[in-house]
């Protein structure tokens, strides 16, 4: 799997070059690349913002640079199955970023992430890079930051983690938040007994049936508590009625 990444803040990513994605990368699982928008510039300003047209606040991403910089990074790496990259574009505006999200753009063979500054970019380029790309507006969450490298950041780090090898034991992708459509289960480690705070005594039972509906229970319980709209999403062939109402 290939990353690409375009900034004008390419150090933002330099996180990427450490822990489980870092290694991957060592490793030959994933190739990801970041690129500095400002090398795609004509002037000896190296221009990558103007005023809006319409007026108001701030500034806008000027398009050329991007399609610069976007042409050249599908030209570098065609798909081996002839489909089309996908871009994202980390922006308020677009369809959240879920697990299942994640799940969907891990089987992708070529991502590339478009890092907007100042008040976004220009809306052509959007539309001009569908010629090329399967263009994907993808929005963190309900806030607003300052810029996409921590959008890119963080999806990167999601995305990345599912790819076959990433991550150590597969089996620890299975018990996760959001895996099965709830929150996870509490977890502990020694000493058994914490400043008077004792782990729950069905953990230490060796009984592992036990131990697993014990978990579940905390699960719904957590999801309900915390996370009720993705109680009623449940797919509820994977939870009985009564533990709905837990
Ligand atoms: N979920 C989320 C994305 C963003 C975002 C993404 C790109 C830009 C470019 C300028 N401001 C931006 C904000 N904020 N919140």
């Amino acid at each position: 799997m290939r990353f690409d990444v375009v900034s004008i803040f390419p150090e933002y990513l330099a996180p990427l070059d450490l822990s489980l994605i870092g290694k991957a990368r060592t490793e030959g699982l994933l190739e990801l690349k970041v690129h500095d928008l400002r090398g795609y510039t004509q002037d000896r300003h190296r221009t990558v913002d103007d005023t809006p047209y319409g007026g108001g606040a701030g500034m806008v991403m000027k398009p050329e640079p991007w399609a610069q910089a976007l042409t050249d990074i599908a030209v570098a790496s065609p798909t081996s199955d002839g489909v089309k990259p996908t871009l994202i574009v980390p922006s308020p505006a677009g369809e959240v970023f879920t697990q299942a999200l994640a799940y969907e753009l891990a089987e992708t063979e070529h991502l590339v992430f478009a890092c907007g500054r100042y008040e976004g970019i220009d809306e052509r380029v959007l539309e001009w890079a569908a010629e090329d790309y399967i263009v994907r507006p993808v929005s963190l969450g309900d806030y607003v930051l300052n810029g996409g490298e921590v959008a890119v950041l963080a999806m990167v780090e999601a995305i990345g983690r599912l790819v076959p090898g990433v991550v150590g034991n597969p089996e620890s992708l299975i018990e996760e938040s959001h895996s099965d459509g709830l929150l996870e289960y509490p977890v502990y480690t020694k000493p058994s007994s914490w400043r008077e705070r004792e782990v729950p005594d069905v953990l230490l039972s060796g009984n592992h049936g036990k131990i697993a509906k014990f978990r579940k229970e905390l699960q719904l319980r957590r999801t309900a508590e915390r996370r009720p709209d993705l109680i009623a999403a449940l797919d509820v062939s994977n939870v009985s009625k009564a533990d709905k109402n837990i």
